[in-house]
């Protein structure tokens, strides 16, 4: 959403700075809906639903029908602003709109939160249902539910929101409505009357929804009268503005000029930008508890995803809604491809991560590359989505190194307990692992993954989770002809390729998502690869004991496909505790020296033959093996 926001914002601010101040005219919540708001009136909804259910496709035609945008394919999925959102065809970031519409000749302020479906970014959900009181729960007519909708369904009880279940894509042909709601009631027992149908690429019981939205999802439960209080759900940079936030205020009022403060910090700030989202900014005065708006305090202003705007007269101890805290699945480097680009890359990370709350960022520096930074992901395509921005967005190119789970370890021994300032250590940099004297227990993350699956398939699909090492739980019939099953399993085994393996040995038919199940003992050792006897610190990981011959072998002979002939021979070598586990050479190019000897005698072409091996031989001791970018992520993929 960014970019296109910032272009729309600039653009906007460029003509306010050309207008007589007179002129800029601000609006109020009370301009857009011609009369003043009224909490009553107001309602707070999200879209959630698993991948490709059609959640985008669903916001542009509540979007069209609510005047905020023309009918027309120009259009295509609004909300998904983000250059790499549309490169992917995915929603990456929850995006907020805020309609009018009337009913029942009363007009109705709808705050739609479009929320992304891949469950790499499911704290985006998490943070978007903290401003709802409702969600659309979409479900593919043809494909039922799936293993995102089981965890969409128990994110929004858990939160106590009203569920609009609806059936998307009736209009194709193999869709089977009766079939579908069959599932929603034997999985969640929800009742097939409350059920509705649409389709939200032919715009079919549109109106109906957001009727439903109307009736169904209650006005939000605020405090008009108290103090100004708002919660911040996103964060985003502006050159010009410095950082504006998404708030859901929870009691009082809000105006432009108003003086407030964060939560985490009691300096005093004024409210200097305030608007609606309808996606583009719409500015206003005024704002009124239970509105989600966009609120800015100027380039020191400050504020983060979690913390609250406050009145400037409210305690600072008051209660503050609680966003549980992002718990990070892999760990990767990330470091400038030239070291005089990090103060650039540093910049950019900072900014990006502002806007993207999920990801944790730590210094970190390595031999061969330098200067960097330690970054925690929600999964893989977190990791591939956040460089592909920070290259899109910021034009900053950097170096990944092989992701990580992070890991857990008891110490033992006063010495090493004090050095690493605590009994239990989380790590997540296998190079740093403590040494295995030191260690008294490892512990390794463990999810429970959710498999909803066709029945011919569960062979298929029992044999992977067991090969990845699962225990099964429970299973369930979603219908006669799907089944769904559970197994906690390591994380490890799953964030890398898990899902594609899952989805080809399944034709695509299987759904998978995972919750995490914490940390628990396992048998762990550190694996580091060696390269023509140099420590590559970046290939180094840390695997199960069960796996240590195969995962040796695997990654010697992946590196040695992957690693380009160079002009001298290369080892590459798997070593724990200085024992070779596996071994591979890449043998050098060799150059025919001979070539130019037309016959003559034999010792002088043994003479050429000779210098080459000596001159190799001292490459080879000083020789700096390049290895290519993408060999550090590439190189786990089984
Ligand atoms: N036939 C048909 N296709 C639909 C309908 N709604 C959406 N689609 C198609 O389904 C695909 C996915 O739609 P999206 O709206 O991108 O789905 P999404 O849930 O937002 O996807 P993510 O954000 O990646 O989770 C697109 O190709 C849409 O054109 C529908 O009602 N009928």
């Amino acid at each position: 959403m960014f970019p296109f926001q910032y272009s729309v914002r600039n653009l906007f601010l460029k003509k306010c700075r050309a207008l007589p101040s007179s002129l800029t005219r601000r609006f109020s919540s009370a301009d857009s809906c011609n009369e003043r708001i009224e909490v009553s009136r107001i309602r707070n909804f999200s879209i959630v639903a698993h991948v490709d259910h059609g959640k985008s496709t669903l916001a542009d035609r509540l979007l069209e029908l609510t005047g905020t945008i023309k009918p027309g394919t120009e259009h295509a999925q609004v909300l998904d602003q983000l250059q790499v959102e549309r490169e992917r065809g995915i929603t990456v970031k929850a995006v907020t709109a805020s309609l009018n519409y009337t009913y029942n000749n009363e007009k109705y302020l709808l705050n739609l939160i479009d929320t992304p479906g891949h469950v790499d970014f499911a704290n985006e959900v998490v943070r978007s249902v903290t401003a709802c009181q409702g969600v659309i729960m979409l479900v593919d007519a043809n494909e039922g539910v799936q293993a995102q909708t089981v965890a969409v369904h128990s994110l929004a009880k858990r939160n106590n929101l009203t569920i609009i279940p609806t059936l998307n894509k009736v209009d194709l042909p193999r869709a089977d409505p009766d079939k579908v709601k069959a599932q929603l009631n034997s999985v969640f027992k929800i009742d097939p009357k409350s059920v509705l149908s649409i389709s939200a690429k032919k715009g079919w019981g549109i109106q109906e929804l957001l009727e439903a939205v109307i009736c169904r999802i209650p006005q939000p439960s605020v405090d008009s009268k108290g103090y100004f209080k708002a919660h911040i759900i996103d964060t985003w940079h502006d050159k010009y503005r410095g950082i504006l936030c998404l708030a859901y205020i929870q009691s009082g009022k809000v105006q432009v000029g108003q003086a407030v403060k964060w939560r985490s910090d009691s300096k005093p700030h004024v409210v200097k930008f305030l608007a609606l989202l309808r996606p583009n900014e719409e500015p206003i005065d005024e704002a009124i508890a239970g509105q989600v708006v966009m609120v800015g305090c100027g380039p020191r202003g400050g504020g983060s995803v979690g913390d609250q705007l406050l009145d400037k007269e409210l305690a600072q101890n008051e209660d503050a809604v609680t966003v549980s805290p992002v718990k990070h699945m892999v760990y990767a480097g990330i470091f400038p491809a030239d070291q005089s680009q990090h103060p650039t890359l540093n910049d950019s990370i900072k900014k990006l991560a502002l806007n993207d709350y999920a990801v944790a960022v730590t210094p970190d520096s390595s031999p061969a590359l330098g200067q960097g930074w330690r970054i925690g992901f929600l999964g893989l395509l977190h990791l591939e989505v956040f460089t592909q921005r920070l290259l899109q967005e910021y034009k900053a190119e950097a170096i990944l190194t092989a992701p990580s789970v992070p890991y857990k370890v008891k110490l033992k021994g006063a010495k090493a307990i004090k050095q690493y300032k605590g009994e239990e250590i989380i790590v997540t940099n296998p190079v740093h692992l403590p040494d295995a004297n030191n260690i008294e227990e490892y512990y390794e993350p463990f999810v429970i993954g959710t498999i909803i699956t066709p029945v011919e398939y569960i062979g298929a699909v029992t044999s992977l989770c067991i090969d990845r090492r699962g225990t099964p739980l429970p299973a369930s019939a979603v219908d006669d002809r799907m089944t769904m099953l559970q197994y906690v399993l390591p994380l490890s085994e799953v964030v890398i390729d898990f899902h594609d393996t899952l989805k080809s040995i399944t034709s695509g038919f299987a759904s998978f998502d995972y919750q995490d199940h914490g940390f628990h003992p396992s048998s762990l050792v550190r694996m580091d690869i060696l390269i023509n006897g140099m420590l590559v610190d970046e290939l180094s990981t840390i695997v199960h004991t069960s796996r240590l011959e195969y995962n040796a072998r695997r990654l010697t002979e992946k590196l040695k496909e992957m690693i380009p002939r160079q002009m001298v021979q290369v080892a590459i070598q798997a070593v724990v505790n200085g024992k070779v586990f596996a071994r591979e050479t890449l043998k050098a190019y060799r150059k025919d020296v001979t070539a130019k000897l037309y016959g003559g005698d034999v010792t002088r072409r043994k003479k050429l033959l000779k210098q080459q091996a000596e001159g190799k031989k001292k490459m080879r001791s000083v020789a700096n093996i390049r290895i290519p970018r993408d060999t550090f992520i590439d190189v786990l993929k089984r």
